[in-house]
């Protein structure tokens, strides 16, 4: 399985009280699943995703990436992990202002040990910024860097795909496109996709959704009001 969490609590601070976040989150996913993961602002969303890339320091429950257990990992190996394992698209792309789109691209799959031109060209075509491999980042529109950093995330061929609510910046048109772009390229490249979103239509074209609620994580089923 590309992730699987077993009764997973995380606590924080507030002020000067401690508070659970997170309680007994468990959750798996397939190969080539598509997840959504929806929920108020302040529920824990970011948090969980940072717990499943090893950003956060795990507190209590287990988590396995892709069959390994990084509740009892290394450092070495959380960091192999990040590099081998899993990708992730942030909201702001993260794109490097120094590197032209194709380098950017090929990021992720260098990083990995694993880089092959024809790999990111075949992306960038797919994602139609083909023709932008010579640009830099701070040439590229809203759609187009978030088209990159796409490109980049899936460059590595990860199996565990984390999306940080990866069109929150564009608009309606874009942000359907590239929605439907992730999505199947998720699915050819058989990555399991955990995307966090606020948009019900998004959710909606996921294979499963899950919403964060008083700490708990529920399954709702599709067509179900946020609530
Ligand atoms: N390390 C931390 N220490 C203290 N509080 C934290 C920490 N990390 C997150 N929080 C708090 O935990 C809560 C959940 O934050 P998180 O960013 O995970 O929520 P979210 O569901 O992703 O929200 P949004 O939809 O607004 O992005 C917030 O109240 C945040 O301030």
């Amino acid at each position: 399985m590309p992730l699987t969490i077993n009764n997973l609590n995380h606590q924080i601070h507030d002020g000067h009280l401690q508070r659970w976040l997170l309680t007994r989150i468990s959750l798996e996913i397939a190969p080539g699943e598509c997840v959504a993961l929806t929920g108020d602002s302040g529920s824990g969303k970011t948090t969980l995703l940072n717990l499943i890339a090893a950003l956060e320091p795990l507190q209590q429950g287990e988590i396995y990436v892709s069959g390994q257990p990084l509740h009892r990992a290394t450092d070495k190996e959380r960091s192999r992990l990040r590099k081998q394992t899993l990708a992730i698209i942030f909201q702001h792309y993260n794109l490097l202002s120094c590197l032209n789109v194709l380098d950017n691209i090929g990021f992720s799959a260098r990083l990995a040990g694993r880089y092959d031109e024809s790999h990111s060209l075949s992306l960038a075509k797919h994602l139609g910024i083909d023709h932008l491999l010579e640009h830099y980042p701070d040439t590229l529109s809203g759609g187009e860097m978030q088209r990159v950093a796409i490109a980049r995330a899936l460059s590595a061929r990860p199996k565990l795909l984390l999306a940080d609510e990866p069109t929150g910046n564009l608009d309606n048109r874009n942000s359907d496109q590239v929605v439907k772009l992730l999505l199947s390229l998720a699915k050819s490249h058989h990555s399991a996709l955990l995307m966090v979103t606020h948009s019900s239509a998004i959710a909606e074209k996921m294979d499963k959704v899950y919403q964060l609620k008083d700490g708990c994580l529920s399954r709702r089923l599709l067509g179900e009001q946020n609530g």
